[in-house]
């Protein structure tokens, strides 16, 4: 569902961030992503969501090369592809139940047609009880829950993380990792970039590793 062909990224004159990048990502495939800091971990995501595009080789996304890509053919595309950032980016104003809501509300949908849908997908991720709540007055653990919500309630064919355990305890951690197995065993793809060697541990999972810009695959 994607491919990678010797992709290389630099930001502006910069030197190369990512170096002949070649894998691909397979439809209900589960995957961490990692390396140490300033690797490329961020930048990959940004190219898999289509929010910046290679300075060199082939990126093709649901079978389609995205340096022929319109510009509007995009919104379409990220629609497919679910993202939970680093720093969540829930809107403060907005209570869990709307933020959650909001990409289908951005569609024009009637709350009517979704409402027990959001309710259900909260209560999966353990927010039952905090649908009404604003983000923050949210633990961190809870934000973290709300913006896989959020990236979930799409029915995305793919689901990128971006640290999804980063501010969370060791019991929490675990959890969300049982819901993003759970999550990969109903047929979505799901890729998490993380840190964390005790997290990777618990899940025997492909693994792509960064290094200095170049990737290493471990099937
Ligand atoms: N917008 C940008 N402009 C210029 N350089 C950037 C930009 N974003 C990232 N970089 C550089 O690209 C390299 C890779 O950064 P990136 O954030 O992708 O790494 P990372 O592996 O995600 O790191 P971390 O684990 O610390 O988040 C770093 O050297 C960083 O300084």
């Amino acid at each position: 569902m994607i491919r990678f062909e010797n992709v290389g990224l630099r930001y502006g004159m910069g030197a190369e961030v990512l170096r002949d990048l070649s894998f691909q990502i397979a439809p209900r495939s589960f995957q961490f992503l990692t390396g140490p800091s300033g690797a490329g971990k961020s930048t990959l995501l940004r190219l898999l969501f289509l929010s910046l595009r290679p300075t060199r080789g082939l990126i093709s996304i649901f079978d389609r090369d995205v340096a022929t890509l319109p510009k509007s053919d995009l919104p379409a595309l990220r629609r497919r592809i679910g993202v939970v950032f680093q720093d969540f980016r829930l809107l403060d104003h907005l209570t869990t139940f709307e933020n959650v809501a909001l990409p289908l509300r951005v569609l024009g949908r009637e709350e009517a047609t979704y409402r027990a849908d959001v309710i259900e997908l909260l209560k999966w991720v353990g927010l039952g009880d905090r649908v009404q709540a604003l983000p923050p007055i949210l633990s961190g653990g809870e934000k973290q829950r709300a913006a896989i919500a959020r990236a979930l309630i799409g029915q995305p064919e793919i689901l990128l993380a971006d640290e999804p355990t980063g501010n969370v305890d060791p019991p929490l951690a675990k959890r969300l990792l049982r819901l993003f197995v759970e999550l990969n065993r109903l047929g979505t793809s799901v890729v998490i970039a993380t840190h964390d060697i005790g997290l990777m541990n618990q899940f025997d999972a492909r693994r792509l590793v960064l290094h200095e810009g170049r990737l290493s695959v471990y099937e």
